[in-house]
């Protein structure tokens, strides 16, 4: 649906986007990963035809979009980004707002398509409210649904989720996931919180300075990371060697394991502890347990992570 080829852009000397590929296919969610000032807003905005790229195109359907310099309001109507920043109107309803995205089409449709995406977003209540009397997870859902309306090809979204808390985010993902799906639209999502991009993204994109580093489903890249920043950013890695890797639920607590750790705390996590210790060297690591560990403590180890 969506493809970039050997795009570049840069900020001056102080960043650059090389030559990136990539593709975004319909009804599926590809994520995208990377620490802050990796690039990832940037590609968003070239993506949506809102930034110039120096070398490289994009194609939506096998046609290149046109780029700023060749239009007179930069952008897309078939590619739509969402950004955290409220655009919405302040002043009209919130589905005014929705229905303004519609308004060169007969108020019939209108109202049905708002009717259609109140249901997906779980709206309903909010319709008739104006934007200042919503939350911020609300006003992200309205920009959802606002970003829908038009049935675009592609949705870009820039942390639609920051705002959310747990539950609303689940909501939200579950509804999203099933919109992209039923509606056949390409979307790339940036994200910070990699248990989002695990419960979304039917692909991962792994950013670092510019670059993708990594692409892959969420397992392959949790269980197979190129390099320790990926799995860093899958979430955190213990190590008492420096060569091989491990993930505190690799640690198997028992009186025959090789492996020794003085317990240092317990943190309750709800389900488990998260038990932190530290070895001989003083180096630290985590475990999980259904019970407290106190003082010296023995395990095993399920599974290593090695890098190239
Ligand atoms: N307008 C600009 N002028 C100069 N440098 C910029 C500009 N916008 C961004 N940058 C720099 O380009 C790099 C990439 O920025 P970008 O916003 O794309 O990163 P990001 O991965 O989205 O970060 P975050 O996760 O913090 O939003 C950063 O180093 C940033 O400081």
């Amino acid at each position: 649906m969506l493809k970039a080829e050997k795009l570049s852009y840069s900020y001056g000397t102080s960043f650059q986007l090389k030559s990136l590929n990539l593709k975004l296919s319909p009804g599926k969610i590809c994520g995208i990963i990377g620490h802050s000032g990796s690039g990832k807003s940037t590609l968003l905005h070239l993506l949506a035809g809102l930034k110039e790229p120096e070398a490289g195109k994009i194609l939506l359907q096998g046609e290149a979009i046109l780029t700023p310099s060749k239009k007179l309001v930069p952008g897309h109507p078939q590619i739509k980004l969402v950004t955290q920043q409220n655009s919405l109107f302040p002043n009209i309803s919130i589905k005014e707002n929705i229905a303004y995205e519609l308004r060169y089409y007969e108020k019939a449709y209108q109202d049905s398509r708002v009717r259609i995406l109140a249901k997906q977003l779980n709206l309903k209540a909010l319709l008739d409210k104006l934007p200042r009397e919503l939350s911020g997870g609300e006003i992200q859902r309205v920009m959802i649904a606002r970003a829908l309306a038009d049935e675009p090809l592609v949705l870009l979204l820039d942390e639609p989720m920051a705002n959310l808390d747990r539950l609303h985010k689940k909501d939200v993902m579950l509804s999203l996931k099933k919109v992209v799906e039923e509606e056949n639209i390409a979307c790339a999502m940036v994200t910070h919180d990699i248990l989002d991009a695990f419960g979304m993204a039917d692909e991962l994109l792994i950013f670092q300075k510019g670059k993708i580093i990594q692409r892959g489903t969420s397992e392959d890249i949790y269980f197979h990371p190129r390099t320790k920043y990926v799995a860093e950013l899958m979430g955190e890695i213990f190590t008492m060697d420096d060569k091989a890797y491990f993930r505190s639920e690799d640690v198997i607590f028992n009186k025959e394991g090789v492996y020794r750790g003085k317990v240092l705390n317990n943190v309750f996590q709800g389900s488990y502890y998260e038990v932190l210790m530290e070895d001989e060297n003083g180096r630290r690591f985590a475990g999980k347990s259904r019970d407290k560990k106190e003082g010296e403590v023995s395990f095993s180890l399920s599974s290593f992570i090695y890098f190239d």
